[in-house]
């Protein structure tokens, strides 16, 4: 049980590129990473939860990629995210930690992902999730519209599942020089009101830096590739 879940909700693809680096820095410190998405929500939610198609399973040795926009840092992402297939509980149960990912929405979670938060409460009941450990990140409009209060918030329920919160610490120099996302209480972007801004090397490199400390911490744990 060697997995870390990251699991997280995009709609224009920010989230879904962190997503991304998290899963490239578990890789790193040796560990799989399995990335997962949550539908969104709708008045008709059937509508909205159509299947997405099975994952490319990093047993095969591919490396998760940073996304389309590869060489393109100034690419917009004004598009409905197409990203990972949607999570299941049992994900959960087969994980050996979890990034939760999430934009942020008037300070705080986006409600798709609550929503999904919201269903886990047999895994809360059985202690599914108690003593892995868990990291978070977001993207935002702007410099100050809530970043760290959407990733405090987010922590709320994982320390009711019992987890072990992970931060990135400031022996990460990116943590130093940043001038846009990325802080001790998780990952993170600032996209630009129009969503333009590319993510910058620091943020990247504070994202995959958070990825590889919960593996780190799941290595310690007892998991295993
Ligand atoms: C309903 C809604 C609420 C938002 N609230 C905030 C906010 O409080 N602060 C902020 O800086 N950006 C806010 N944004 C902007 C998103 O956080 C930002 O566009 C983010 O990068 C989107 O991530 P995504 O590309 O993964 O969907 C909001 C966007 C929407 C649609």
């Amino acid at each position: 049980m060697g997995e870390i879940l990251v699991l997280y909700y995009s709609r224009t693809g920010k989230v879904a590129q962190l997503a991304r680096l998290v899963a490239r820095g578990v890789e790193e410190a040796g560990l799989s990473a399995r990335l997962r998405s949550v539908p969104p929500v709708a008045p008709i939610e059937e509508s909205a939860a159509a299947g997405r198609a099975e994952a490319p399973s990093p047993a095969s040795g591919r490396r998760w990629s940073e996304g389309p926009d590869e060489g393109n840092r100034n690419a917009s992402f004004l598009v409905p995210d197409q990203g990972a297939p949607y999570a299941t509980r049992g994900d959960l149960h087969d994980c050996a930690g979890l990034v939760l990912g999430s934009p942020t929405r008037f300070g705080n979670m986006a409600a798709p992902l609550k929503h999904f938060i919201d269903s886990t409460a047999a895994e809360w009941a059985s202690g599914t999730l108690v003593g892995k450990p868990a990291g978070v990140f977001t993207s935002t409009g702007t410099m100050h519209g809530g970043q760290e209060t959407t990733l405090l918030s987010m922590m709320l329920p994982l320390l009711h599942h019992g987890m072990l919160i992970v931060g990135v610490p400031y022996t990460e120099a990116a943590l130093h020089r940043t001038a846009g996302g990325g802080s001790p209480y998780g990952a993170s972007h600032v996209a630009g009101a129009g969503g333009d801004n590319a993510i910058s090397e620091d943020q990247r490199m504070l994202a995959r830096a958070l990825g590889r400390r919960v593996a780190e911490v799941a290595a310690r744990l007892g998991a295993r590739a």
